[in-house]
């Protein structure tokens, strides 16, 4: 297969950010086809059309909320054909559920960006039913073109997944501005220390990631015997407080993905 047209079904923020990174990953625009009942504004060569399409596609990819997959499903009885991928971003929808919308289907992928996608940095989690091997060329080089592709051998995973890599940005701009918050009140200027966290984050975050030393590494080549640093870390680390708290936030993220799934179980 190689995918020259594709059906996006919810242009919104997600489908959004990965149409940047296509695009500026050299993606001619004229792949994209946008539906939305409304109309709405997309990339110059993109098209947009308001009636479901009468034709199939090389790739539909689902890009509305979880609970509104019954809403769209059935007008895209003629735009998945037998040679259809359907891509999927919905948060917890499993594929045995798409598969009982989209029968026709040539595969099914969930695919579970983030938003880091409009700058060719999503860690991007993959898994397939019914993906051909050029077929999975051909998805992966999608991801692959907004940051990297991470095959699941199975689905088990994919909520913990999805709440590590998809929902994790979320948590880090948390704790961008929990340090920020902190340090404000410790006495900083409130605009001072969201400028001084920012930066300091992306800083060790693109440091982390090309450094020949591993973050456990770099933390201790940070601190100093007996210095500030490991002060600081003695209390991230007391009763593994830091990694109790991340624990908590992730189980708690999966298990939602276990209620959306079983909701879309409960629709099909
Ligand atoms: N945001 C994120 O970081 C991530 C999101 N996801 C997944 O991406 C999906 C979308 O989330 P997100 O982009 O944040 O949400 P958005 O609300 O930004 O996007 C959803 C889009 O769907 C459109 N839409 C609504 N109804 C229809 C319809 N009947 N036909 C066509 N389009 C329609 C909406 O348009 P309108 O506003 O006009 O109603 C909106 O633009 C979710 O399933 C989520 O689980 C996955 C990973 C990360
Ligand atoms: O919050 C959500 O449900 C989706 C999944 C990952 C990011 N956003």
């Amino acid at each position: 297969m190689s995918i020259t047209n594709m059906l996006i079904v919810g242009f919104g923020t997600m489908t959004g950010a990965m149409v940047e990174g296509w695009l500026k990953a050299g993606r001619p625009a004229t792949t994209f086809t946008i539906y939305h009942p409304r109309g709405k504004d997309v990339p110059d060569g993109a098209q947009m059309v308001t009636q479901w399409p009468a034709h199939p596609f090389d790739v539909v990819l689902l890009g509305v909320k979880p609970h509104m997959l019954d809403d769209v499903a059935p007008g895209l009885k003629d735009a998945v054909g037998p040679e259809t991928v359907v891509i999927s971003v919905l948060a917890g929808v499993e594929l045995a559920s798409l598969r009982d919308r989209f029968a026709d289907a040539a595969a099914i992928v969930r695919f579970m960006p983030n938003l880091a996608c409009a700058l060719g940095k999503s860690p991007n989690a993959l898994v397939a039913e019914g993906l051909s091997e050029a077929g999975k060329v051909d998805i992966t080089a999608l991801a692959q073109e907004l940051g990297s592709a991470e095959w699941l051998e199975s689905e088990g995973d994919f909520d913990l997944v999805t709440a590590l890599a998809g929902s994790g940005p979320g948590f880090t701009y948390r704790f961008i501005d929990a340090l920020a918050a902190a340090a404000s009140r410790l006495g900083l200027e409130e605009q001072q220390a969201g400028r001084l966290a920012l930066q300091m984050v992306e800083g060790a975050s693109a440091l982390a990631a090309r450094s020949e030393f591993s973050p456990g590494e770099l933390a201790q080549r940070v601190a100093s015997p007996g210095g500030m640093t490991q002060k600081g870390l003695d209390v991230l680390d007391g009763d593994d407080a830091l990694i109790t708290l991340l624990t908590d936030t992730l189980h708690s993220a999966r298990d939602r993905g276990a209620e959306m799934a079983a909701q879309a179980r409960r629709q099909g």
